[in-house]
C-alpha cells in the first residue's frame, strides 16, 4: 500500500455545487490533516434528512459548494501533529457534535454541545479557517465538521471517536446521527420514568429511535403520530403501543385532543421529529399540564418560528430541544456501539436501502418516497 501520510489524496466525492441541484460525483483532492486534525477513509455513510434540508437551500447556514454528509464511519488514514485521541488504523465514527472536554459547554455538565469549533464548523471550514477539500481549482466547504460524502475526509480530532473495530461500519455509521439522536433524546434529554406516557411525532429514523429509547426506559403508552399509515407497522416493530394519523381524525377532533384523551390529560413527554413548526406546537400542547415536556428534535427551515400561548408554559409545560440527543460523542458513543454489539440496541432494523456512491442521488430520492428509514451508502 502506498504511504499517503502528509500527501494529498485524490478520490471520489459527491459535491453539492448549488442548492436544489443533484449532487455531482467528482474527483476531489483531500489535503493532509494539519495539527489536531484526522484524515479518515470513509467506508459507509448514512443519508440524513438534514443533508436533504441543507441541499434544498432551507438551512440558514447552508453554503455551497460543499461536501455534505455527517453520518459516517471509516478508518483513520493519517493524523496531524498533536493528535492523541485516535491513531492510524482505528475504526471511527465522525461526530458533528464534537467534544473537546475543555470548553465552558463541555465542562458545564449541563449539555453535550461543545463550543470549541462551532463558529468555524458553521462556516464550513476547519478550525484554522481553511478547507482541506478541493475540486476543479477551488475550495469546497466542509459540512457539520464531517463531510462524509467523500471517500476521504478531514475532521478535527475532537470530532471523531474510535469504536469497537469488530462493529460493522455499515451499521455504526448510523450511530453518527439519526439513531443516536432519537435514542439519546429519550434516554438522556428526557427523564422518562417507568410508566410515563409519551408521543413521538414523525416515524422516521429519529422518531423510531425515540421509540426505541422510550421502550428502554419502560415508558407506558408510546404513541406514534405520523401522516403516513405505512409507518404504523414500523412504529409497532420498534415498540410503539399506539399509532395515530392526524389527517384521519373525526371532524372537530385535533391531534392534541386525541393525545390528551389517550393519556388521561396529556403526555409526560412529547418529541417533534418532523421539523414542522405547527407540529412542534401540537407536541407542546399535547403535554400534561403542570409537568409535561416537549422536546424539539426536528430542524425547521430558515425563517420558521414556533409559537404558542404563553399560558401553556405558565401552566407548567416545558419546551426544550436537543442536538445529537444530548449524547457526548467521545464519551458515550463507544458505549452505544457496545450496546449494539451486545444486541441491546437495534441498528440493522433501520436500514431499508443501500446504494453505491455513484447512486447517492437515488438515496435522496429514496428518502422522499415514504418507504425509506435509512439508506446506507457504500463509499468504496
Ligand atoms: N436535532 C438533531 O440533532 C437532529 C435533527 N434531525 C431532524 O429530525 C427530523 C427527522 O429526521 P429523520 O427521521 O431523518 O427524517 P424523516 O423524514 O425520515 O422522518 C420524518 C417523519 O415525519 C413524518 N411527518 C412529516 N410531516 C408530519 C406531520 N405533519 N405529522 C406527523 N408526521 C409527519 C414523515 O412522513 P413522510 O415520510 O410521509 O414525509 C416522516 O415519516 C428532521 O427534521 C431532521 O432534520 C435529524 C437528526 C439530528
Ligand atoms: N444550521 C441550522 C441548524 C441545523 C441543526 O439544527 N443541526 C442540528 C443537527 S441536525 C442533524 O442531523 C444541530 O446539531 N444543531 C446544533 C448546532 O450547533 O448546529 C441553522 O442554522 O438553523
Ligand atoms: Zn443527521
Ligand atoms: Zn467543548
Amino acid at each position: 500500500m502506498l504511504d499517503t501520510t502528509g500527501k494529498s489524496i485524490f478520490c471520489k466525492a459527491a459535491v453539492a455545487w448549488e442548492a436544489g441541484k443533484d449532487l455531482s460525483i467528482e474527483d476531489i483532492e483531500v489535503l493532509p490533516p494539519r495539527a489536531h486534525e484526522v484524515r479518515i477513509k470513509i467506508a459507509y455513510t448514512g443519508v440524513c434528512h438534514t443533508d436533504a434540508y441543507t441541499l434544498s437551500g432551507s438551512d440558514p447556514e447552508g453554503a455551497f459548494p460543499v461536501v455534505l454528509g455527517h453520518e459516517g464511519a471509516g478508518i483513520v488514514e493519517s493524523v496531524g501533529e498533536g493528535v492523541t485521541s485516535v491513531q492510524v488504523g482505528d475504526t471511527v465514527v465522525a461526530l458533528y457534535t464534537p467534544e473537546c472536554r475543555e470548553c465552558k459547554f463541555c465542562k458545564s455538565g449541563k449539555t453535550n454541545l461543545c463550543g470549541k469549533i462551532r463558529a468555524t464548523q458553521g462556516k464550513g471550514v476547519m478550525p484554522d479557517g481553511t478547507s482541506r477539500l478541493r475540486c476543479k481549482g477551488q475550495d469546497l466547504l466542509h459540512f457539520m465538521g464531517c463531510s462524509t460524502f467523500s471517500q476521504y475526509t478531514v475532521v478535527a480530532d475532537i470530532s471523531v471517536v474510535a469504536v469497537d473495530p469488530k462493529a460493522p461500519m455499515d451499521r455504526t455509521c448510523l450511530l453518527g446521527c439519526g439513531i443516536t439522536t432519537g435514542y439519546g433524546a429519550a434516554t438522556i434529554t428526557a427523564k422518562i420514568f417507568e410508566g410515563d406516557n409519551i408521543a413521538v411525532f414523525g416515524a422516521g429514523c429519529v422518531g423510531l429511535s425515540v421509540v426505541q429509547g422510550a421502550v428502554e426506559k419502560k415508558a407506558g403508552k408510546i404513541i406514534v403520530v405520523d401522516i403516513n399509515n405505512d409507518k404504523k407497522e414500523w412504529a409497532e416493530k420498534f415498540g410503539g403501543t399506539d399509532f395515530v394519523n392526524p389527517t384521519e381524525l373525526p371532524e372537530g377532533i385535533t391531534i392534541v385532543d386525541k393525545l390528551i384523551e389517550l393519556t388521561d390529560g396529556g403526555c409526560d413527554y412529547t418529541f417533534d421529529c418532523t421539523g414542522n413548526v405547527n407540529v412542534m406546537r401540537d407536541a407542546l400542547e399535547a403535554c400534561h399540564k403542570g409537568w409535561g415536556e416537549s422536546i424539539v428534535i426536528g430542524v425547521a427551515a430558515a425563517g420558521k418560528e414556533i409559537s404558542t400561548r404563553p399560558f401553556q408554559l405558565v401552566t407548567g409545560r416545558v419546551w426544550k430541544g436537543c442536538a445529537f440527543g444530548g449524547v457526548k460523542g467521545r464519551s458515550q458513543l463507544p458505549g452505544l456501539v457496545g450496546d449494539y454489539m451486545k444486541g441491546s440496541l437495534k441498528v440493522d432494523q433501520f436500514i431499508t436501502h443501500r446504494r453505491p456512491l455513484e447512486d447517492i442521488n437515488k438515496a435522496f430520492h429514496d428518502m422522499h418516497a415514504g418507504d425509506c428509514i435509512r439508506c446506507v451508502v457504500d463509499m468504496a
